[in-house]
């Protein structure tokens, strides 16, 4: 669904936006998947994103199909009460094909837990109060303990599954994180207190590095406090475009789809690729990845303890009892390992890399639940 959405700028003169819902399948549950704000947003990246999703929560064991929203703009060039117009006429244009049976929005790159605040209001206007229509809301509306860390812990225990699997941890390995948002901030935090040493990140600002490991927490606050990596005192600038093909044990790229492609994939140097964004790896690169037997940990897995923990919010709210977070990030630990031994399963039964694999596990279940629904052609 294509929906144009026209705001007041705050000087009074009307701005309009293109968004988007992509609802893919529903085969497995109620469509899921995030929203996001992003001059590149498109039609067939929303497409591709929700496709993404489908596969995603099957391959976690999570009784969800797949969607994904987004809206072509740049919400650092808009005003918090602009983000909130634009978010409420969004809302007004596709509640009716959301909700909490139907297709539950989340947090994806640009949007956030206020967002989420914006949706859940302006939807529970036409519809009563529906806390479960979205996750990744604000604590105070119903939130879960654990969500705002859930992508990046589970990317940082799908990487220790991954390593663990090759006789390796964390402890010691050299990492690069492309990207210091929701996602990228807490992998860079967690790989950090595991022992692992982060020698480069870059954000949208630049990039900065260290050969003996960035003090992460000083760069998270320098980050908050000045908005930018620039002029950060633990460690040098360097150029962005050098950071993907950085000398490194694990790549994390965090932010764009596409960004490792053929013009860069024969540079890159690190021994492992954990795609903790969508679609990092374009289908070129992971061919000269497989050449150069570099391993890379697929999207569809490794990024999906957002939408697990997104799961544990809406079954929360729809039991109207709240978990503890060691609860939540216990049950998030128990899926993430799951879902790869029963990825590993499906490399070994049929002979194929993990990003086959993932997809096979994947594709296995909702066809079985398409038939099992008889709507098989
Ligand atoms: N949020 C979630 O729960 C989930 C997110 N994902 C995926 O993870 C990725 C990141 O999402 P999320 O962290 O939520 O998004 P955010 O908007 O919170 O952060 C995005 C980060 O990417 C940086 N960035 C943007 N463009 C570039 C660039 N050209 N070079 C380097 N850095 C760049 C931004 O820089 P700056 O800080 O300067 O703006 C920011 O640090 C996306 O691909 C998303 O689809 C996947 C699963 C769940
Ligand atoms: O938390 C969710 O429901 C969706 C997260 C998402 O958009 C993603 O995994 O790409």
């Amino acid at each position: 669904m294509e929906v144009e959405c026209t705001i007041p700028r705050d000087d009074g003169s009307l701005v309009s936006f293109i968004g988007f819902r992509v609802q893919h399948d529903n085969a497995r549950g109620p469509m899921k998947g995030g929203i996001r704000y992003h001059h590149e947003v498109d039609p067939d990246e929303v497409n591709a994103l929700a496709q993404l999703m489908t596969w995603k929560t099957a391959v976690v064991g999570l009784p969800y199909g797949g969607a994904k929203g987004g809206i072509g703009c740049t919400p650092k060039e808009l005003s918090k009460s602009e983000l909130e117009r634009l978010t409420r006429v969004f809302t007004q244009k596709i509640h009716d094909v959301i909700g909490t049976q139907r297709d539950v929005p989340a947090p994806d790159m640009g949007t956030n837990p206020q967002t989420m605040a914006w949706i859940l209001d302006e939807y529970s206007k036409f519809h009563g109060h529906s806390p479960a229509v979205v996750t990744g809301k604000p604590l105070d509306l119903g939130g879960s303990l654990g969500r705002e860390a859930a992508t990046g812990r589970g990317v940082v225990i799908a990487t220790e599954e991954l390593l663990a699997d090759h006789g390796k941890s964390i402890s010691g390995l050299k990492f690069v994180i492309q990207g210091l948002g929701n996602v990228g901030s807490w992998v860079a935090k967690l790989i950090h207190e595991r022992g692992g040493k982060v020698i480069a990140v870059s954000d949208i600002t630049g990039a900065v590095k260290n050969p003996d490991g960035i003090d992460i927490p000083s760069l998270i606050k320098h980050k908050v406090a000045t908005g930018t990596l620039n002029d950060f005192q633990g460690g040098d600038a360097m150029d962005p475009k050098e950071l993907l093909v950085h000398e490194c044990d694990v790549l994390i790229p965090c932010a764009l789809g596409g960004v490792l492609n053929k013009h860069n994939a024969g540079d890159v140097k690190a021994r492992y690729i954990i795609e903790a964004a969508n679609h990092p790896c374009d289908p070129e690169a992971d061919e000269i990845f497989a050449d150069k037997g570099i391993t890379v940990l697929p999207d569809i897995y490794a990024n999906a303890g957002g939408v697990t923990v997104s799961y544990f919010e809406w079954v929360q709210n729809i039991q109207g009892f709240m978990w503890t977070e060691e609860t939540v990030n216990e049950r998030l630990q128990m899926y993430m390992r799951n879902a790869f031994h029963h990825i590993k399963a499906k490399c070994q039964s049929h002979d194929c890399n993990l990003r086959m694999g993932a997809f096979t596990l994947g594709v296995d279940r909702v066809a079985r639940a398409t038939v099992l629904r008889g709507w098989e052609a």
